[in-house]
């Protein structure tokens, strides 16, 4: 199956300062993917790439086997949703509608105008006086009627509460469900991807540290708590991703395909939220480095 997104040592510098660097990754068609990392990152820089909106500085990138945007078939496969819900305050919904019906010749009308009246928005509203959260769902109508195969949205809940948030996701996945795209999702919170996505990518000061499919992750990643521990005396197989001491007690997050016997540790599961953060936190240059999980 062609990778939804595949990267070789693609970097992206604004200036002398890398926003982007030696991001080598695929990720497989079909998944939720969440691109999770603090503010600036770099998932926007990766996203825009994606998206065909920023030009690598080296490397290379595809999306869905082709480059990005090069061309009306590719652009018609890939919809983007950019940060800040971009919406013309002007125009009315029914307005963006019918924008979106001109600028894309895939334009689902039915699911546009299905999904604005289950929404309640009303149709002459004018975009500038919707809320946050009703914002948010137009330019997720217009980046789904378009019918592309992969849907790539940058921050898309950032600026709702919970309960819009919530609803907005619950949208999503009905309609990946329905029509069974492929989506890129960024977010600096780790709950909201937490319900959402089956792949996760942690970017972290410019690099990814770790992408795989989130069950996956979660049934290779470890917390190890005993008595304290020289973290040189563990496994060579178990590659750290985080270790804490007290005076007499170690706690450890590994990495390892193996299963763990040590009767010294007690051996527990993480949340996706533990796993970003610990990763989150992980020096650039760890002892046995964990770069990637990849599948
Ligand atoms: N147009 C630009 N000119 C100069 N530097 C930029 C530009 N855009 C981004 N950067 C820098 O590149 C780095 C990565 O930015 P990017 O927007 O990709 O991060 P992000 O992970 O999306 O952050 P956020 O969560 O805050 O949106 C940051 O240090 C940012 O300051």
């Amino acid at each position: 199956m062609t990778a939804v997104l595949q990267a070789h040592e693609l970097g992206r510098r604004y200036g002398r300062r890398w926003a982007l660097r030696d991001c080598t990754i695929e990720i497989p068609a079909g998944h939720v993917v969440g691109l999770v990392g603090p503010n600036g990152a770099g998932k926007t820089t990766l996203l825009k790439m994606a998206a065909g909106q920023l030009a690598p500085t080296s490397g290379s990138i595809t999306v869905l086997g082709g480059l990005p945007a090069a061309g009306p078939a590719q652009l018609a496969k890939v919809g983007f949703v950019a940060q800040d819900t971009p919406v013309y305050a002007g125009l009315s919904v029914a307005d963006h509608l019918r924008l979106g019906a001109r600028l894309n010749p895939g334009w689902d009308a039915a699911l546009a105008r299905d999904r604005i009246a289950a929404l309640g928005l009303d149709p002459a509203h004018k975009a500038g006086r919707l809320s946050g959260g009703q914002r948010a769902q137009l330019a997720l109508t217009l980046g789904l009627a378009k019918r592309p195969e992969v849907l790539i949205l940058d921050e898309p809940v950032a600026s709702l509460d919970p309960l819009a948030r919530r609803e907005f996701l619950q949208g999503l996945m009905e309609a990946v469900v329905e029509h069974e795209l492929s989506v890129l999702l960024s977010s600096h919170l780790v709950a909201d991807l937490e319900r959402t996505c089956d792949y996760l990518v942690v970017l972290v000061d410019s690099r990814v540290r770790v992408a795989g499919e989130a069950d996956r992750l979660l049934s290779t990643h470890h917390r190890l708590t005993g008595p304290r521990r020289d973290p040189d005396r563990l496994p060579a197989d178990q590659e750290i991703v985080s270790a804490r001491h007290t005076e007499r007690q170690s706690t450890f997050i590994v990495r390892t395909e193996s299963p763990i016997h040590d009767p010294a540790w007690t051996v527990s599961r993480l949340s996706l939220e533990d796993l970003v953060l610990a990763y989150m936190e992980m020096p650039a240059e760890p002892r046995r480095a964990v770069l990637e999980v990849q599948r």
